[in-house]
This record gives C-alpha cells, structure tokens and sequence, in this order.
C-alpha cells in the first residue's frame, strides 16, 4: 500500500524496494503519542484559562497483578504531565464485589470526578462487563460499557474505547488511508478487537474479525490491506500471514524472559510490510494517551467525542 508517512519516507525506507531485506516503515506510537500529549495539555490549560476546573481521572485497581500495577501508574504519571488530576484508588484482590460496586456508585455521584477507570483484567471472582456497565456511561473514558459499545455501532457520539480509538489515530496521523481497504483484525476481545472492527467500519473498511476458529488464518490475512494483531499469541503472525505492502499494527504485549513480546514476528514481517508497529514503541503508548485526550472529552461541554 503507498502512503505518505510523516514519521518516515513514502512507502518502504531503509534497505530500500531493490533490496530482499527491505524494512517497513516503522509507525512510531511513541511519537505521536507524545503529539497527542501536547495536544490535550494545550486542551487543559484553555480550560483552565476560561476558568474551568482541570478534568480528574479516577483509576480503580484490585488487585496485585503487576502488569497492570505498571499501566495505571503510567496513567498517573500521564495525567500529571497534561494538567489531569488523578485519584488513585485501590482494592485487595479478594475484594466482595459489593465494595467495588459502591465505589464506582460513589465516584459516580462526585462531580469533581470526570472520568473513572477499571483497570482490567480483574481477579477471576469478578465478571468485568457486570462491574463496568456500573460506571456513568458520560465518565466512562475506557469506552467499555455496554451503552457507549452500543453507540459506536449505532454510529452515534460516545466515548471510545483507548486502544482501538489509538489505533485509527495512529494511522490518520502517520497518513495510512482507511477508508476502501481491506482491515483484517485477529482477535473478538470486547477491549480491542470488537470495538475496532467497529471503528474501521465506520471509516468505510471493509472489515474482517478473525479468531480462534478461523479457518486457514494466513489466507484470510493475506488478504488485508491493514492487518491487525490483537489475539494475544506471541508472535503467532508471521511473513506467511502478510501480503507484500500491508500495514502491520501489534497490539500484543508479552512478558517474556527476552523482554516485551508482540503477536506478531517483527523481524520477519518487517521485511514484506509497507509499515508496521513496534512493540514496545507503538500501540501501547497510544492507549494512554488517547484515555487522557477522552478524560477531556468526558468534562459535560466538551463536545467532540466522537473519535
Ligand atoms: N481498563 C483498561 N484495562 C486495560 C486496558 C485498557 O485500555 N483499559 N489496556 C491494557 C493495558 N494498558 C492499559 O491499561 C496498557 C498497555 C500497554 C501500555 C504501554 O504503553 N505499553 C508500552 C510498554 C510498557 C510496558 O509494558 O513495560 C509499549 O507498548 O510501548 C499502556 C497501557 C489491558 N488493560
């Protein structure tokens, strides 16, 4: 696929087309990102200007899982250095349900809170989907309630999902066109790949779900124009699973004793991809950075957010 990419040169960089060893175009998530950081500090401080309150995050997290100890305070951390306020709240992992539920109903009825965040997953003695469909669906920055997945796929306003809403900014701004071509997501998670396919819907893809009862995964891969990775299988997507010029986007991330591992072979389908993600360094910081850009979205006047 040709494109002009502002974070690199049209098409193929690096060894160049002549070369058997040519590099895709990297799409540099930590660069725009950072982009879109700015963006939604400028946001905060006109707010404040008019003499708005600064928006405030609340972050629920049960739990000792350690991946997700690192994100939320990567979103502490975040929302600090846009001029968000951030309210970090914490429970045990053995936590009753009915607690988590009266904390949500609480930070619901405080005006001083815009925006609430349940970090996922959960311990396995609590459905998700039950506890987020108690958040306010006018502070839910995650995009995950039932109401607001409801919206998207009606075509109507709401908050979007941060990993998928991340993913259609990184394309729009690094210049890859959506709109006709072939989006082939690996992957049905209610986080990443449901609510994608939805998004890449409403940019006029034609947009196919894979998952784990596909039939022959290369050929329907082969198939796309931009191929989404989002199944949480290290490196499950080879150079048999891209076409020559498709834009590769990982959101996988694996822990592993070599580090931080994506689903898909990079060092393999970086060689056939016009343009692909890094792990870490592409979806990842996206996330974050489109949960702050919703955290504004979700103060009552701010009207655009629709992503
Ligand atoms: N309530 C939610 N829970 C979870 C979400 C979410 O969007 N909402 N997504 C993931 C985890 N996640 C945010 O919560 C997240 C994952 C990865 C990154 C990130 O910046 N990754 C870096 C690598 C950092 C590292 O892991 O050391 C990168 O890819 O460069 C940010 C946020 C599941 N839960």
């Amino acid at each position: 696929m040709g494109f002009t990419n502002v974070y690199g040169v049209p098409g193929r960089s690096g060894a160049g087309a002549e070369s058997p060893r040519a590099r895709a175009v990297l799409l540099d998530g930590r660069a725009v990102a950072a982009t879109l950081r700015e963006e939604t500090a400028a946001a905060v401080a006109a707010l404040r200007a008019r003499g708005r309150e600064a928006p405030a995050l609340a972050t629920i997290l049960v739990g000792e899982d350690p991946a997700s100890h690192v994100y939320v305070a990567a979103k502490h951390r975040a929302c600090e250095a846009v001029g968000i306020r951030s309210l970090d709240h914490r429970l045990p992992g053995d936590v009753e349900g009915e607690r988590l539920a009266e904390l949500i109903g609480s930070l619901n009825a405080d005006d001083a809170v815009s925006g609430i965040l349940l970090q996922l997953p959960l311990p396995s003695q609590l459905e998700a989907s039950e506890f987020i469909d108690l958040i306010d669906v006018g502070k839910d920055v995650d995009g995950l309630t039932t109401a607001n997945a409801g919206q998207l796929w009606r075509q109507r306003d709401g908050l979007r999902p941060c990993t998928p809403a991340g993913i259609i900014e990184l394309l729009d701004r690094c210049g890859v066109p959506i709109a006709g071509r072939h989006a082939v997501v690996v992957g049905r998670s209610d986080l990443v790949g449901r609510p994608l396919a939805g998004l890449l819907l409403r940019r006029d893809a034609t947009v196919t779900i894979c998952h784990r009862h596909t039939a022959d995964l290369p050929a329907v891969c082969r198939g796309a124009d931009i191929l989404v990775a989002a199944c949480g299988i290290p490196r499950l997507i080879g150079v048999e699973h891209v076409r020559p010029g498709a834009v590769v986007v990982d959101v996988g991330i694996t822990r592993t004793d070599d580090g931080l591992v994506g689903d898909v072979d990079f060092d393999a389908v970086a060689t056939v991809a016009a343009a692909i993600t890094p792990v870490p360094g592409g979806v990842g910081p996206m996330t974050i950075a489109l949960l702050l850009a919703n955290t504004v979205a979700a103060l009552p006047s701010t009207t655009d957010k629709d992503r």
